[in-house]
């Protein structure tokens, strides 16, 4: 008899089948191990440089005539992965990491995307080892300081943006608070587009630090109290003017959980992306198709919810059909009065 394939897999042991997909693996990185450093070498090319910023323009132009999102937010997973798939040190895999966000943030920005969310340090991280702990801190530090500096750079394509970095900040060091306080002041001004590093953040901490604010001040002012709205609360959220909209969630990787992240942010049309791609491999070209496809349902709700329907119109707009009204089951005639086995009407 023969067995279906998972069957087989589990009985027989995935030897097999792992041999067979790893030599495709070992195929597929030596075509890129050949290939990559080619393309390196072109893209030092200005003229190349140039046709790839040309390229990534005109897909940025198709995508604003479209709806955008306003708030767009990562779950930045799979840094040590990627090091360990490139052979490197989980410092580079999270400096790749820092780089990616970087260039998703310019394309954002380019894209008409108020606001940018970044989950980049779970309070549940300072679990992980202290070297680990250490070093993305002072990553963090340097890549604050380089996002500042940009940001008050003319002729940087991140000028005008304002970073905010939220969180529950009595866990940092008093150095941290200090250039935190520092980079916030220096791109206070910027109103073109906004940065939210989440360190050290959960959403429940979010919640319960925003409960007890406003009990604080209800305590103190009678009046705050009667006029609390569930839209005041979300404002003096971490997230400010953007805690009640993220529009669309993308996490890397492939883990499937929100990871305590976006939970009170998220609305009732909220997007979840969830995607295999490693993070620092979640470039320009992913973050676009997955706008597209938010951008498509989006339309295709806001038709509905207008009442407008596609596959009505496209139908009532064949000759041989048009002229037929569409019946609605209000205009029907009532149905009979059911008589139930035991003769009772009801
Ligand atoms: C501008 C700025 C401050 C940049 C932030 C830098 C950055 C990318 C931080 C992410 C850190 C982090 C804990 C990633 C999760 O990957 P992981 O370590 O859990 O990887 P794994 O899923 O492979 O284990």
């Amino acid at each position: 008899m023969r067995l279906p394939n998972y069957v087989r897999f589990r009985l027989t042991g995935p030897s097999k089948e792992l041999a067979r997909s790893s030599r495709v693996n070992a195929y597929f990185k030596r075509i890129k191990d050949k290939v990559m450093p080619i393309l390196i070498w072109l893209a030092s090319f200005r003229v190349v440089a140039w046709l790839h910023e040309s390229l990534q323009n005109i897909l940025i132009g198709v995508i604003r005539v479209g709806p955008v999102p306003r708030h767009v937010s990562f779950i930045m997973d799979g840094n040590r992965r990627y090091a360990k798939k490139c052979d490197m040190p989980i410092k580079k895999g999270h400096e790749a990491g820092g780089v990616a966000l970087l260039n998703l943030c310019y394309a954002c920005k380019r894209i008409g995307i108020k606001c940018v969310s970044a989950y980049a340090f779970s309070i549940e991280n300072f679990n992980r080892p202290k070297e680990e702990v250490e070093t993305l801190t002072n990553m963090f530090s340097a890549k604050l300081d380089e996002f500042c500096d940009r940001a008050n750079t003319l002729s940087d394509p991140l000028y005008g943006s304002r970073l905010r970095i939220v969180g529950d900040h009595s866990l940092v060091s008093a150095d941290m608070r200090e250039k935190i306080k520092r980079v916030e002041r220096l791109t206070d001004n910027g109103d073109d587009f906004t940065l939210y590093i989440c360190f050290p953040y959960t959403s429940r901490n979010d919640i319960y630090h925003t409960v007890c604010g406003s009990i604080e001040k209800s305590l103190a002012d009678r009046a705050y109290a009667s006029s609390l709205t569930v839209a005041g609360f979300t404002r003096s959220m971490y997230l400010e003017e953007f805690s009640n909209n993220c529009d669309l969630l993308i996490r890397t990787s492939g883990h499937m959980r929100l990871s305590d992240y976006m939970l009170w942010q998220s609305h009732e049309n909220s997007e979840i992306l969830f995607t295999s791609t490693l993070w620092p491999d979640f470039g320009f070209i992913r973050l676009y198709l997955a706008l597209l496809r938010w951008s498509f349902f989006t339309n295709i709700q806001r038709y509905n919810e207008m009442g407008f329907s596609l596959r009505r119109k496209l139908y009532h707009s064949l000759p041989f059909v048009s002229g037929h009204a569409p019946v609605s089951v209000d205009s029907l005639p009532s149905p009979p009065i059911a008589i139930s086995v035991t003769g009772e009407s009801e």
